[in-house]
């Protein structure tokens, strides 16, 4: 039986695989998805041709080692899906890992990458531990198969030295690697990939500003067709808040909050080592310091249940429009398309709404009944523009960050 590649993304709050046929190109034959890993129950969505299952898992699943585990397990044993049965069935693994270091590229894992992955860790340890330990555990299990990593980071390898460049002192900015390395690239590039073949331009005449917002949010400018900026930085923790994120803030901010800041967090462990200031800003923040929940759609509600959600949503909100408004200027006015994308830019009609009506300055609009609809389950790309076709176009772009 031909051979099948196995994509895997691990994300904050999700874990998510798919299969595809090994062939040029590869078609999907199955994917599955363990979503609301720190908000419990645990949901499986599942998804083969024209069959789809949902359910709530009862078994606890606490990391996204456990999802991955359990989400292998459903798909080998189910006798439906016959192309992957077993691990024989598997050509490939390619792993999505958020921070790439100095990776322009993929790279295959070998013993050599694999620890120079690990060295990154400490760069980004709430970020690449729970893909690592994912690649870890298919080197141990799946020896046979193997694995490739793509990177988040990759993507913003064409940002320009003023923008990439932190201002602080550059010998120790190069010793240790200080920058911004941008990601959430795997889904820039799809999304990249998606409009500029719905607006009929060449990848390379193509400009966007694009918001990739779920539980981790961030936006980037791309000028023809590559990454001029981004909101994240050295880590996913800078720019846009996020679920339990705080995002951009005042860096003297934590030293007022605790004077513990620079002490290791009781969250690290002798394999991973978070300090407590990057505990309070990764974890313990955005909604879920505000409200309480991480579920956005619990806040962008049109009544929400408290004042508490109202500010939450009026902040993120503000952030987003303050990079709109940069990147606009960054990218001449000269911009194809305004594109949402990620679980609150694909899902929330209100979200988008509200945004796009203070942006009236920069001639956007939308057509309010194609926002409510959104996009159907197999459109990828759906303008929700209004007007005449001049002026940049509103997109809502189902992204796929499977690598
Ligand atoms: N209808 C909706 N309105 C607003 N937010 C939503 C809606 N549906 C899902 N979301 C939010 O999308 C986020 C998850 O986005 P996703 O991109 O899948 O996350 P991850 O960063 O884990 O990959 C969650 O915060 C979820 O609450
Ligand atoms: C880079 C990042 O923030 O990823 P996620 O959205 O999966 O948390
Ligand atoms: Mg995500």
């Amino acid at each position: 039986m031909p051979k099948s590649i196995l994509a895997v993304n691990a994300g904050s709050s999700s874990v998510k695989i798919t299969f595809y046929t090994f062939e040029n190109p590869p078609r999907t034959i199955a994917d599955a998805v363990v979503s609301g890993i720190t908000a419990p129950p645990p949901k499986l969505k599942y998804r083969q041709g024209d069959k789809k299952h949902k359910e709530e898992i009862k078994e606890k699943l606490s990391t996204p080692q456990d999802a991955f585990k359990y989400l292998l397990q459903r798909c080998f044993s189910d006798p439906d899906l016959s192309e992957v049965a077993s691990v024989d069935d598997l050509e490939y693994i390619c792993h999505r890992v958020v921070h790439g270091g100095d990776y322009r590229e993929a790279v295959e894992i070998n013993d050599e990458t694999f620890d120079h992955l690990k060295a990154l860790e400490d760069l980004a340890p709430l970020h690449n531990f729970s893909a690592l330990e994912i690649v870890r555990l298919c080197k141990v299990e799946l020896p046979k198969v193997t694995s490739i990593t793509f990177f988040d980071s990759a993507f913003h390898k064409t940002i320009p030295e003023a923008i990439r460049t932190y201002p602080i002192n550059q010998k120790i900015a190069k010793a240790n690697g200080l920058r911004k390395y941008g990601f959430h690239g795997i889904s820039y590039s799809f999304i990249l990939r998606s409009v500029a073949q719905f607006l009929d331009k060449p990848i390379e005449k193509t400009n966007l500003i694009v918001m990739h917002i779920g539980s981790g949010a961030s936006i980037c400018a791309i000028k023809n067709g590559e990454s001029m900026d981004t909101s994240m930085g050295l880590t996913p923790l800078a720019g846009l808040p996020g679920a339990t994120r705080s995002g951009s803030i005042d860096p003297s901010l934590v030293f007022h909050y605790t004077n513990e800041a620079g002490k290791l967090s009781p969250a690290s462990t002798t394999e991973m080592h978070i300090s407590t200031a990057e505990e309070i800003l990764n974890k313990q923040s955005g909604w879920k310091a505000l409200t309480g929940t991480t579920d956005f759609a619990e806040i962008a509600v049109e009544n929400p249940p408290s004042k508490e959600h109202q500010l939450a949503f009026d902040i993120f909100i503000d952030r987003i429009l303050g990079y709109i408004g940069s990147y606009y200027v960054k990218l001449n006015g000269e911009v194809d398309g305004v594109v949402f994308s990620g679980g609150i830019g694909e899902k929330s009609a209100l979200l988008r709404r509200t945004l796009i009506h203070k942006c009236q300055c920069l001639g956007l609009a939308i057509d309010d009944a194609a926002n409510d609809k959104g996009p159907g389950d197999e459109e990828t790309v759906k303008d929700i523009s209004k007007g005449s076709g001049k002026g940049p176009r509103v997109l809502v772009c189902q992204t796929n960050e499977q690598p």
